[in-house]
């Protein structure tokens, strides 16, 4: 699974790129502004900072949500009190887009991740070029010279990686290329298992300094809480505020938990 969605998505940036070439491509992102230091807003304060998701659908769940406007319900999450956006721009199965991305950058002043199964750099660049501030690598869908390649590669466009690992030695791998940002993925994106304990497991083997993000599972305050108390700087959070009706008070309601 994990393997056809990085194939797909290398396969629609072969498509963009047939439009917009690597050079032009280069240049809209070195002429983007700065990009904001995400480091900073996830470990920011006692608090656990929440990175707030806009997702329509996803190979696990289905449809989620239509989101006509990604701005509105990004500056919602703000409003809330999100500590940076994460937008999926994976077309096929998440049913985002780059544009997506763009008007969620125009809308926000917080940190946004551009959500894709990236493989290469151009994705690196195209991430930049729109705005994004933070690109995922998924080590489960990367051989090691590869993901420190890219990791290398967006940090030197001044960007901050976030490494999600499913598993003890997928995180070893994480320490390993020196991630600053590392996140455990409670679902299994090869099975689609949710482990929401995993979190707590491997928390103790953060080094000082490295930025604990929990991602997935989290639908109650409750869930929030036991990422916090297990050491999390950061949840991310998806499907708990696109399916729910006011996603401001939700992310308010989470800060409280
Ligand atoms: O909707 P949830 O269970 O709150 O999960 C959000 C986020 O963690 C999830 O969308 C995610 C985490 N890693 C990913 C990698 C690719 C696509 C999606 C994801």
């Amino acid at each position: 699974m994990l393997d056809d969605l990085l194939q797909g998505s290398l396969e629609d940036a072969a498509r963009r790129r047939a439009e917009a070439p690597t050079v032009e491509v280069e240049r809209l992102a070195l002429a983007q502004a700065p990009a904001l230091d995400a480091v900073a807003a996830l470990s920011r304060g006692e608090q656990v900072n929440i990175i707030a998701e806009v997702k329509r659908a996803s190979p696990s769940r289905g449809r989620l949500a239509n989101i006509p406007d990604p701005a509105a319900l990004a500056s919602l999450y703000e409003c809330g009190g999100a500590a940076a956006i994460s937008v999926l721009t994976e077309e096929r199965k998440f049913l985002g887009s780059l544009d997506d991305l763009r008007a969620v950058r125009e809308a926000v002043s917080i940190p946004v991740l551009r959500k894709e199964f990236i493989g290469e750099e151009y994705q690196i660049l195209e991430a930049r070029a729109a705005g994004a501030d933070l690109i995922l690598l998924i080590v489960a869908s990367l051989e090691q010279p590869l993901l420190a390649r890219l990791k290398t590669f967006a940090e030197q466009l001044g960007m901050t990686v976030l490494v999600e690992a499913h598993t003890r030695e997928e995180f070893q791998r994480g320490l390993d290329v020196d991630a600053k940002v590392l996140g455990v993925n409670a679902r299994d994106l090869k099975t689609f298992e949710m482990h929401p304990e995993l979190f707590g497991e491997l928390a103790p083997e953060y080094p000082a300094g490295v930025v604990r993000v929990a991602e997935s599972a989290v639908l109650k305050p409750e869930h929030v809480r036991a990422y916090r108390d297990a050491g999390a700087d950061a949840v991310l959070v998806g499907e708990a505020l696109v399916t729910g009706d006011d996603p401001e008070a939700t992310i308010k309601e989470f800060l409280q938990a």
